[in-house]
């Protein structure tokens, strides 16, 4: 499953646990984009924060894991790019990518998205507020994922505002953005106290 993830929400990991359930997966694999080009740049929190939010709130599920394939590519992070990583990394496996309803709108305006369909195959997933469409492909698969009204964007504005973000995020998720003061002043890039984790051997 692939997200900017800022911050990781319930509503991910809901979907990722229905999918897994329903498709009977061994692993789900998160993959926490490096530069997502259709956000808004300067807009986006650093990447290692994003990273290491992931793997606070996956830590205790062992179906779950979380990849840096995106974040330790240079560049804009595009999906052909994910996939092709993947491939290479579990050349045995079956891989299943998983996308919201508003992402699954916008996936004919990804990068060479002709491609993709070979590569892995697509579950869309339900989320409040969005109509789910097989962007008339036969081969994606649409799932009714339990609905949870939660966007990154509302966190982020819910914690800028100072209200509370509990049980919208898993709890050391509210804790890691409480440590670090991230989205208190929207728009900043509250990367300072923390080193990136492929700086850390230099
Ligand atoms: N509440 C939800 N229910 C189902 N799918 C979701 C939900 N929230 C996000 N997704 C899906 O998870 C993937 C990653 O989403 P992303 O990290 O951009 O979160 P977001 O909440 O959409 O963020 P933002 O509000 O910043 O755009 C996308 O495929 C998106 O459609
Ligand atoms: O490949 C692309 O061009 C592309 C464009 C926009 C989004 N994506 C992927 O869609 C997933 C959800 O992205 P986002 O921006 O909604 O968090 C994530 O894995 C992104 O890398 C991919």
């Amino acid at each position: 499953m692939g997200g900017t993830f800022d911050p990781i929400h319930h509503g991910h990991l809901v979907a990722a646990s229905e999918v897994a359930s329903v498709f009977e997966l061994d692993e789900v694999i998160f993959v926490p984009t490096g530069e997502p080009w259709q956000k808004v740049k300067g807009e986006v929190s650093a990447a290692e924060h994003r990273y290491l939010m992931t793997v606070i709130a996956t830590a205790a599920n062992p179906q779950f894991t979380v990849s840096r394939v995106d974040i330790d590519r240079p560049g804009p992070t595009f999906t052909i790019d994910t996939l092709r990583d993947l491939r290479r990394m579990r050349p045995d496996a079956d891989l299943f990518f998983i996308t919201g309803a508003d992402a699954m709108a916008q996936i004919m305006s990804w990068k060479d998205n002709d491609e993709l369909w070979d590569l892995a195959h697509f579950v869309g997933v339900t989320r409040p507020g969005h109509v789910l469409d097989n962007r008339g492909r036969k081969d994606v698969s649409l799932l009714e994922v339990p609905a949870m009204a939660i966007s990154s964007t509302d966190c982020r504005k819910r914690v800028a505002e100072h209200n509370p973000v509990w049980y919208l995020v898993p709890d050391g998720v509210v804790q890691y953005i409480a440590k670090y003061g991230l989205y208190v002043q929207p728009g900043t890039d509250a990367s300072a106290g923390i080193v990136p984790v492929t700086s850390r051997t230099e």
